[in-house]
């Protein structure tokens, strides 16, 4: 059996032991510094570990550092050493002390006067033989208080000096023999206990103790996952996550979310502070899912990396390396320069201009390689700067992009990276705070993703989903948007690589799975995008009480849904306040006059100073269409039946015919005005008989005829007198101060401005103090398909501009700030 199937069958063999696949944690060195930090990763694991995961662990805070200033004292000035050395045991001893009981705690220091004994012996020898068995002390101590801190107090534990079984290849720099290491960690390993391992230390294939070098502690947590298959990483640390750029540097970094693997990758080989090239090595099979998250801060969502569909647009980033070298010659072309920048793994080259950029270090090996080639070379010290983002060499308009941002700097070339996931800039100079910020500020100022769930897929629904496509391909504003989620009062698809607009009806038949409201409530509330917009497009009351918790976690809402926006006074107020704090956006268009834009006038007039005195009209569609087409010669349930054919009317039209729905109109242009009211304060005159109210929509349906007689005689009674009957809206400002409202039937005669309308228009008459006596009129179809579904996009792209515009903001201030 090779290695690769000895590996393979015992990790198999591992899997099916541990009870559910092993999640590797692992805990940096500020996350362990002080007993408060030690308490709470103590949480965390509470919360987040089960019985055989793994827990990683580097040295205490600055443990390694002190270890490494008293391994130089050994060299140099042996006289401090005593001290240094019970400035080690003091710091650990007051761990142990304020973390333990007081018979564990002796126990542990039992150990610790041990292995100082063991150190001073070291040092005060021959130290240089030593210095990775000494260093290593920093991981053991914490990775054994840990363990001991678990056992009292979580659930059983035990330690793993990881050079019990790490074995890393000596010819191949810190490789490691996954067969023999995967051999020993199943002999060491102890099934039903929580393991805590040590971070950053291993032995080479003759036991020696060797270290994994910078960052190597998350490196030992790769290894870990890679050995025992785990599914998930997580690195918690002192930051919440990858930014587009780091975040000490450039104010105006933003968090990224979730991250496909090569574009990980790409961050971790262009100097990235928090991910390391080496991190991601082990993990080849890109089975296994990483998260970076914040210790400090553990409740935030970090970042994600994995295998991630594509279909949602990929963010980007900007990262930089100085003290590089530019390394030219005449070998570096054509093949033989493909040679090179395989051998040397080099930032970048060009194989046509034959040149390749590599470390400061790696300059001795390449000329010891060009002297075996007989060609000349020179090398010019440079810096890099990058854009990253997944495949970028492969879009014309990033590099575009990119090229003008650095339009007034020296360039020397921009490369694309090997690994297609970067443009590489090629800097005479080192990269400056400045330019790193400028450069951040181009290529990532329209990046804010915004997620789009639809909730309510029938008549309008479907509409507004149709017309999707074309306008995220037509309106510029739209270009971070990305449909994440559709939800039916049965079911619900989530996707957060987004869902291709052009088959979504399909994929919500394929894929959707049974609504789950915990399950939707917990996506919402860690969704991974910058901004979410909700589109309310049902008539659920139920759902419109959800825009309270949809607003506490900064989530917009653009609803067709009237619930939320004719709801008490009491619900509606806290909505607004809800709102308003968390910065969460409500818009309404389409509730009153589809996508008639009788709230932009309402705002206007507001805003030019105006005060609203009365507003009248026919606002039901349905009712409009009835009316207007009704004149007796079929019965008036055929035509009810025909209205609800054409999506004019509400799912069930009795909310239509009772005034409801009108009623809620009116109570929302009231709000609009300005005006506190309630439904109850609006009089309502009910069309459906008494016998019709209760009835199921199916049983109303099948008795409408029941509506028949009334209406004819209704309307022959009007048209005796030369009249028509129509279904009128209106609030007015009483000269005590007082409004009052109603809704219901009127006898109009044929000539008044409300009588003759195209069937299905709305009308609004607006008096104010500047339109009293020649009010202002709005008029035009106030329901259907197209007209609603294309107010629902009008509200969508105002909604962009807000946030786009908000966004400008935050930037030009994270700017002047620098
Ligand atoms: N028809 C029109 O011209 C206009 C309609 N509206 C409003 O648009 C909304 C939708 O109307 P239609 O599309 O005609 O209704 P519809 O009955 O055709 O579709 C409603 C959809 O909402 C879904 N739904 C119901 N309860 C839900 C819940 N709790 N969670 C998630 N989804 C749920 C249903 O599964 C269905 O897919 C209504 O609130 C209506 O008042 C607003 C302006 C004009
Ligand atoms: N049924 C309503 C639809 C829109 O709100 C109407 O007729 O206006």
């Amino acid at each position: 059996m090779n290695q690769v199937n000895v590996v393979e069958q015992l990790t198999a063999e591992r899997n099916q032991l541990a009870k559910q696949a092993v999640h590797v944690h692992k805990f940096g060195g500020s996350s362990l510094a002080t007993a408060q930090c030690i308490e709470r990763v103590v949480d965390i694991i509470r919360q987040h570990c089960q019985l055989n995961d793994l827990v990683v662990v580097s040295a205490n805070g600055d443990t390694t550092d002190a270890l490494f200033a008293t391994y130089q004292l050994a060299l140099e000035r042996q006289d401090t050493l005593t001290s240094a050395i019970a400035q080690l045991y003091q710091a650990q001893v007051e761990l142990i002390k304020s973390l333990l009981s007081a018979a564990t705690a002796e126990r542990m220091i039992d150990y610790l006067k041990s292995d100082i004994q063991q150190l001073t012996h070291w040092l005060t020898s021959t130290p240089e033989q030593y210095q990775a068995d000494f260093l290593s002390f920093g991981e053991l101590w914490s990775a054994r208080l840990l363990s001991a801190i678990l056992s009292e107090r979580v659930c059983p534990s035990y330690y793993l000096d990881a050079r019990d079984f790490l074995v890393i290849n000596n010819d191949q720099q810190c490789v490691v023999d996954n067969g023999i290491s995967l051999e020993q960690f199943n002999q060491v390993t102890q099934l039903g206990k929580l393991g805590v391992v040590t971070g950053y230390i291993s032995k080479d294939s003759a036991g020696k103790t060797c270290t994994l070098g910078r960052n190597g502690s998350d490196y030992s947590a790769t290894i870990m996952a890679s050995l025992t298959g785990a599914l998930n990483v997580t690195l918690w640390t002192d930051v919440d996550g990858i930014y587009s750029a780091d975040p000490r540097v450039v104010p105006t970094a933003r968090k990224l979310h979730r991250l496909p693997n090569g574009v990980a990758k790409e961050l971790g080989r262009l100097g990235n502070p928090v991910l390391h090239a080496k991190t991601l090595q082990p993990l080849t099979d890109h089975s296994t899912h990483l998260h970076v998250a914040s210790s400090f801060d553990y409740q935030n969502t970090g970042t994600e990396i994995g295998k991630f569909g594509q279909i949602a647009k990929q963010e980007l980033s900007v990262t930089y390396l100085n003290d590089l070298l530019l390394a030219q010659s005449e070998s570096f072309l054509g093949q033989q320069g493909e040679q090179a920048q395989h051998l040397f793994a080099a930032i970048c080259s060009d194989t046509e201009a034959g040149y390749i950029v590599i470390s400061q270090a790696q300059q001795k090996a390449v000329s010891q390689w060009l002297a075996s080639h007989d060609t000349e070379v020179s090398f010019t010290p440079v810096a890099i700067l990058a854009t990253v983002g997944h495949k970028v060499v492969h879009h014309g308009d990033v590099k575009a992009r990119f090229k003008r941002a650095l339009k007034h700097e020296q360039v020397f070339a921009i490369a694309n990276s090997p690994f297609q996931h970067s443009l590489i800039a090629i800097l005479p100079q080192a990269c400056s705070v400045e330019l790193l910020n400028h450069v951040h500020h181009d290529m990532t100022k329209d990046a804010r993703h915004i997620g789009l769930v639809v909730a309510g897929l029938g008549n309008i629904g479907e509409r507004f989903l149709q017309l999707l496509p074309k306008q995220l391909t037509q309106i510029p504003l739209l270009e971070n948007l990305h449909l994440v989620g559709l939800i039916s009062s049965k079911k619900a698809l989530i996707n957060n690589d987004g869902i291709e607009v052009s088959q979504a009806f399909a994929l919500f038949e394929q894929e959707a799975k049974n609504y789950d409201h915990q399950l939707l409530m917990s996506w919402l509330s860690n969704h991974p995008y910058d901004e979410l917009i909700v589109v309310d497009i049902t008539p659920s009351e139920a759902f419109s009480l959800l825009y309270g918790e949809f607003f506490k976690q900064g989530i917009h809402v653009i609803g067709a849904n009237k619930w939320a926006a004719s709801s008490s006074t009491e619900h509606y107020n806290d909505l607004l306040t809800t709102a308003q704090q968390h910065k969460s956006l409500w818009l309404g268009n389409t509730t009153v006059g589809a996508g008639l834009p009788i709230n932009y006038a309402i705002q206007d007039l507001i805003n030019s100073g105006d005060q609203i005195i009365e507003i009248s009209g026919i606002f039901s569609g349905t009712l409009s269409w009835l009316f207007e087409t009704y004149d007796n010669s079929v019965p008036f349930s055929q035509l009810l039946l025909d209205a609800l054919a054409q999506g004019i009317t509400e799912p069930d039209p009795r909310e239509d015919l009772s005034g409801r729905d009108v009623q809620r109109k009116l109570l929302i242009l009231a709000r609009m005005a300005g005006f506190e009211l309630s439904l109850t304060d609006i009089d309502c005159q009910n069309l459906v008989p008494e016998a019709l109210q209760q009835l199921s929509t199916e049983e109303f349906l099948a008795q409408a005829a029941a509506l028949d007689s009334y209406f004819a005689d209704a309307y022959l009674q009007a048209a005796d007198q030369g009249c028509c009957i129509r279904y009128i809206a209106k609030f007015s400002l009483q000269d005590n101060g007082q409004l009052c409202a109603s809704v219901g039937l009127a006898v109009l005669t044929e000539n008044d401005a409300f009588a003759n309308l195209t069937p299905c228009d709305n009308v609004f008459q607006i008096r104010s103090h500047w339109y009293q006596d020649n009010p202002l009129l709005i008029r035009g179809p106030g329901a259907g398909r197209d007209v609603t579904a294309g107010g629902l996009h009008s509200d969508l792209v105002n909604i962009c501009r807000q946030l786009v515009h908000r966004q400008q903001q935050v930037k030009l201030k994270g700017i002047n700030t620098l």
